[in-house]
């Protein structure tokens, strides 16, 4: 199976509650004259929507967004510059797939033919959008983690200029959809890429959000891209986070840095720039501890990193990735509201993708920070870490056909 079928089939089922939940508004709602002959679609067209899912259009699968396997040559390096380059080039993680303009969510429905409509085939559900409607729909959104404001903007932007007009569960997923990918388009960006060496990428975030998964699944795939990467156990005050890290190193082919138990990670970041340095390295991926209980310890021991490493290269680090749980919901915001002030945040990683209805909070995220969203995390193995595409995000996680 490809990654980006596995993928599509995590987020799709992750995503059930919204798309689910859209098909009840519908049939909550549906106007009894919805029979074959009288299907009327003033906002689809000419003819009425097919049922969404008992017949696709197409067989044809969605264009893959990106190939998910790394090229193992490696691309060609601009030569080292003193300075990070203003033109980076993209994280093997996070490359965009040139996309071409997304058709009107209405072109996209599904429509019922005229065979369809003389054979009698059964009426799709159609409801006519009013106020009970589109309150329905942001209560929906609400609880699929968007956030109030957002929820409400989306759903407002929906319904504007289609008041009285009547819609099936395809029509508004498809709607949906293409405002979803609206919002989270300007921050799918692939993490940088520097000249400098060694790129340094501070990795923040609270305990058990994927810090230490993420920069192995990073770790590996940099490595298979071609670059050369240190990485420091910079949770030192956790003996089962290095010795994750280990393991990730071990199989990447990746040196682990570590340091005694409770000693200094700041001291343990420094040794890890000389090493970085000295073997020449590309990146070097410093993991962090994630005690927010304490935060001003927190906040102490990442400016005292960041302040160390910063000895040897001024403009260290050069990425600061927060990784984030989905599967905490709203609680997301407010660890970037917290990192942002105690870190300085420069782009998301947003794991367990998989296995949670919570998806929507990134675009959540994305409507009120609009920080880079870099990569998402769909399981626990190297490939599971994907480079995150909006459009084919958004679709999962309203349901919408491709
Ligand atoms: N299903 C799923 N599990 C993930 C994903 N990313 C990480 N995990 C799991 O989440 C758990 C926590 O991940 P860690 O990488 O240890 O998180 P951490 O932020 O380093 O946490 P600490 O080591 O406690 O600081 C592990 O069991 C990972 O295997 C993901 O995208 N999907």
């Amino acid at each position: 199976m490809s990654f980006f079928k596995k993928m599509k089939e995590r987020m799709f089922k992750s995503s059930s509650k919204l798309d689910v939940g859209l098909d009840a508004i519908i049939e909550e709602g549906a106007a009894p004259d919805t029979g074959p002959a009288e299907v009327q679609t003033p906002d689809t067209g000419p003819s009425a929507p097919e049922p969404v899912l008992s017949e696709p259009q197409s067989a044809d699968p969605a264009p893959v967004p990106a190939d998910p396997d790394f090229d193992p040559e490696p691309e060609p390096q601009p030569e080292p510059d003193a300075d990070a380059s203003p033109d980076p080039e993209p994280a093997p993680v996070a490359p965009q797939p040139a996309r071409a303009e997304p058709a009107p969510a209405e072109e996209q429905a599904p429509k019922q033919g005229l065979m369809g409509r003389l054979m009698g085939r059964p009426a799709v559900p159609m409801r006519v959008l009013d106020d009970a409607m589109l309150e329905s729909l942001e209560e929906l959104l609400i609880q699929s983690d968007m956030g109030v404001e957002t929820s409400l903007k989306v759903a407002a932007n929906l319904a504007e200029g289609r008041f009285g007009r009547k819609m099936s569960a395809a029509d508004i997923k498809a709607l949906l959809a293409s405002e979803v990918a609206g919002i989270l388009t300007p921050v799918a960006k692939p993490m940088p890429l520097y000249a400098k060496r060694p790129q340094v990428v501070l990795v923040v975030g609270v305990n058990g959000s994927g810090k230490t998964t993420t920069i192995g699944k990073l770790a590996s795939q940099f490595k298979a891209a071609g670059k050369s990467v240190v990485i420091a156990a910079g949770d030192t005050f956790r003996a089962a986070a290095v010795e994750q890290l280990q393991v990730w190193g071990e199989r990447a082919g990746v040196p682990v840095m570590t340091a005694p138990e409770g000693s200094d990670p700041a001291s343990l970041a420094f040794d890890a720039m000389t090493r970085a340095e000295a073997d020449g390295a590309d990146l070097l991926m410093i993991d962090t501890a994630g005690r927010l209980q304490n935060r001003a310890d927190l906040m102490e021991e990442l400016a005292k990193i960041v302040r160390v490493i910063r000895k040897k290269d001024p403009d260290a680090p050069h990425n600061t990735l927060l990784v984030l749980d989905a599967t905490t919901g709203q609680n997301a915001l407010s660890q970037v509201e917290i990192f942002r002030k105690i870190a300085d945040v420069s782009g998301l990683v947003m794991t367990k993708l998989d296995g949670t209805a919570k998806g929507g909070v990134l675009v959540a995220l994305a409507d009120k920070f609009g920080l880079p969203i870099h990569a998402i995390g769909v399981g626990e193995s190297i490939e599971d870490l994907q480079p995150f595409d909006p459009e084919e995000f958004s679709r999962a996680l309203t349901g919408a056909e491709a």
